[in-house]
């Protein structure tokens, strides 16, 4: 009769079941390698645990960041090798050493991150041991309940009552306390972690972004930091993380105090089938995570379906998405059901685990009882305590399993970044603007980087031997641009050289127009004016100075490219014509004056909020054209010396391209501008036609003197003449 009273009011110490959680949220917090295995392709292949081995190895090239000491000619590498050896050793040590500070995610930085909240840290701990004392205190009190109640003890009932209330009120009081306090605390370090995540992607070589698609880089940040983030966020409730921890440890010195007769048996017992029963439940993490992910390709079909709804009206394939379609939801329904028997069978042998630890209690503390060895009392705490131990044991495997998740998280966080090269040039210009900034900018606080000791210091000491980029924009007004014997293959291709042995001089403010078969390396070159990659030989200077001498954010500032497809992000017009001038406070006089000048502004004000329209999506809801005077306007916004128009106005109409043709010649004026173009009629009035084949300049001249040298320009004109006709 006690004994079944005393099991039914001691189950209110146990409101929380041991936790079955959603299937999408269970996969993310039991395996943030499912998620990642969801959206990643074959290409990023990642060992199991020593993941930073391999691009270890590959790190110490990273080393081999060209630099200073540019010298005069162009064969001349940038960097000697003992300069490089000397990098190394500056940094302090051996290969090991240079490898691991290349980590980003390390325990040293989270420590470091975390001691900013050295009280709110100190008030968890202390909330954590006060909810651990109410909550093992009360089957003590329960236990002291019935002896008053069956008379086998003399206390006042009040008094009892009293103590009884007082935890309860104190329980829910310090777990709001721990729990709000360890979240501030994990979101914080988080916050901060993420933002030097992004930042450390941002200021990658551009072959990272070959390497590495979209989808990929983003579940870094999202799937696998969120892995992180839940071994906390998720660990923080009764029976998780911690408070399971101090809660087993409380439990059984308690368990040994109160009858140390009974406890090493018990105890083992109760520990031992818990643990077993948390380990099964553990192994059917797959078959949730087998939902998600059918729950997850679901809807993938339902975007790419109506995504693409005219291609699928266009080839009347309503049909077949149907068919592909009602395939998910049969394969979502086959895992729901086998989700919904496997979360029965969990449910069970919680339930199994906590009866036979009953049944064991029974038997070996009631003999007990009987033999007077110990009191009515204790028996009945120790029901309450055999609730608390089961769960907590199985909330702790469910959280060692969540850790285990996390650090196979970071370390695919660490191998995907230290493995590629950071783009040391721009990181230098990047930290600086940082240090300037982050005084008065909350956001860009996030991004500061506290370590100076460490790879900080390294890159200022790398960037020491710049120059100052004081003169670089007078510079790039008045001066000529020179590739010479420029060679290049893609890093990701080493063995085919793009080109070979190039020599062409932009002479400053005229224009040079790039013709050439396709894939003859126009685009390259564009691409290494731009500084998205370093020639392999030879170099590109501006007024004699190799331009890998200016940093690369300066650098940024005095070319301007307008593409075949220019970028709009999904802000307002105004904001992507803004977007021009790294300063956020442009006037709304300056954008209308580049958008006048852009022929923009007429379509601008006609959208329906004019300038504040939102673009939509890559700039979706706006024609080409208009697209493409939106990027010409913000190129004229950043009066940038140097242009590049690659294919500006090839994917317009005829009208468009006259618009756009208008506002490109407003935009070239004075600049040096380099154009690429297949259509041979928008680059006949250039100052100079270079004709790219093989990676090398095979003709040069104007129009006019390339037509009578009767070469390969003369047969270029001729074929698109002919297919005109
Ligand atoms: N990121 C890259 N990684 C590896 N190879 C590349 C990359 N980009 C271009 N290539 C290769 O470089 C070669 C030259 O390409 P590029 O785009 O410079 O030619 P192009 O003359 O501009 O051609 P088109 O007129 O068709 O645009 C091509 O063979 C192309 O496959």
């Amino acid at each position: 009769m006690v004994s079944s009273a005393s099991t039914s009011l001691l189950l209110l110490h146990h409101p929380t079941p041991t936790r079955l959680l959603h299937p999408i949220s269970h996969a993310r917090a039991t395996n943030g390698l499912c998620d990642r295995r969801l959206s990643l392709p074959r290409r990023l292949h990642f060992p199991p645990i020593l993941l930073s081995d391999a691009p270890r190895r590959r790190t110490r090239g990273a080393a081999t960041i060209p630099f200073a000491n540019v010298t005069g000619s162009a064969s001349d590498p940038i960097v000697s090798e003992p300069e490089r050896k000397s990098d190394l050793s500056d940094a302090g040590g051996d290969e090991e050493e240079w490898s691991s500070s290349k980590k980003l995610v390390k325990w040293g930085l989270l420590w470091s991150l975390l001691l900013r909240h050295k009280l709110r840290i100190g008030i968890s701990v202390l909330s954590l041991v006060g909810c651990t004392t109410c909550t093992l205190s009360m089957p003590i009190f329960s236990g002291r309940f019935f002896e008053v109640l069956v008379g086998a003890r003399q206390e006042p009932l009040w008094s009892l009552l009293a103590k009884v209330g007082i935890a309860y009120a104190m329980e829910p009081i310090f777990t709001v306390l721990y729990v709000v306090n360890m979240n501030v605390v994990w979101e914080s370090v988080m916050s901060t972690l993420r933002a030097q995540i992004f930042r450390r992607v941002l200021i990658q070589k551009v072959e990272f972004f070959d390497r590495y698609k979209v989808g990929e880089i983003s579940a870094l940040l999202t799937s696998d930091l969120g892995s992180l983030k839940d071994v906390v966020s998720e660990n923080v409730s009764r029976d998780r993380g911690f408070r399971a921890l101090s809660e087993i440890i409380g439990t059984v010195s308690i368990l040994f105090t109160l009858a140390p007769q009974l406890a090493p048996i018990l105890g083992a017992l109760m520990l031992s089938i818990s643990v077993l029963v948390a380990v099964y439940k553990r192994s059917t993490v797959p078959v949730f995570r087998a939902h998600g992910m059918a729950q997850a390709s679901m809807s993938d079909c339902v975007s790419e379906t109506f995504s693409a709804i005219r291609t699928v009206r266009s080839f009347s394939g309503e049909h077949r998405q149907m068919s592909m379609f009602g395939n998910q939801v049969l394969a979502y329904r086959r895992s729901g059901i086998r989700l919904g028997m496997f979360k029965s069978l969990n449910e069970s042998v919680t339930r199994v685990a906590v009866y036979i630890s009953l049944i064991a209690l029974y038997c070996l503390g009631g003999s007990k009882v009987k033999a007077g060895e110990i009191s009515v009392g204790t028996f009945a705490s120790f029901i309450g305590y055999t609730f608390t131990l089961t769960f907590a044991v199985q909330g702790l495997v469910n959280t060692s399993g969540d850790l285990r998740a996390s650090l196979a998280a970071v370390e695919r966080i660490n191998s995907v970044l230290s493995g590629v090269e950071v783009d040391e040039t721009l990181a230098y210009g990047l930290e600086k603007e940082i240090q300037e900034k982050e005084h008065h900018d909350e956001a860009i606080k996030l991004f500061s980087d506290d370590d100076h000791s460490g790879k900080n210091s390294r890159t200022v000491h790398y960037m020491s031997a710049l120059k100052s980029a004081h003169n670089l924009s007078t510079l790039a007004w008045s001066a000529d641009i020179c590739l010479e014997d420029v060679h290049f293959s893609y890093p990701l291709r080493p063995d085919i050289e793009i080109l070979s042995g190039l020599d062409l001089t932009l002479k400053c403010g005229t224009v040079t127009a790039l013709v050439g078969p396709s894939g003859a390396g126009k685009s390259t070159i564009v691409q290494l004016l731009s500084r998205f990659y370093e020639p392999t030989k030879g170099r590109i200077t501006l007024s004699g100075e190799d331009i890998r001498t200016f940093e690369k954010t300066e650098w940024a500032r005095v070319v301007s490219i307008v593409n075949q497809e220019p970028v709009l992000f999904s802000v307002s017009v105004g904001e992507n014509i803004a977007y021009g001038l790294p300063d956020e406070n442009v006037s709304k006089d300056d954008i209308i004056k580049a958008a006048k000048a852009a022929n923009a502004h007429e379509f601008i004000v006609s959208l329906p909020q004019g300038y504040d329209t939102l673009v939509g999506e890559r700039g979706g809801l706006l024609s080409g054209g208009q697209r493409q005077r939106i990027a010409i306007a913000r190129a004229l916004l950043k009066n940038a010396p140097i242009l590049i128009l690659d294919e500006a106005t090839s994917a317009l109409d005829a009208v468009s391209e006259r618009l756009v043709q208008g506002a490109l010649n407003h935009l070239m004026k004075g600049r040096t501008t380099m154009v690429i173009a297949h259509r041979l009629s928008t680059v006949q009035n250039a100052h100079q036609i270079a004709v790219v084949t093989d990676g090398r300049i095979a003709e040069l001249g104007t129009h006019l003197q390339l037509l009578a040298e009767k070469g390969k320009y003369d047969t270029l004109v001729g074929t698109q003449r002919l297919a005109f006709e």
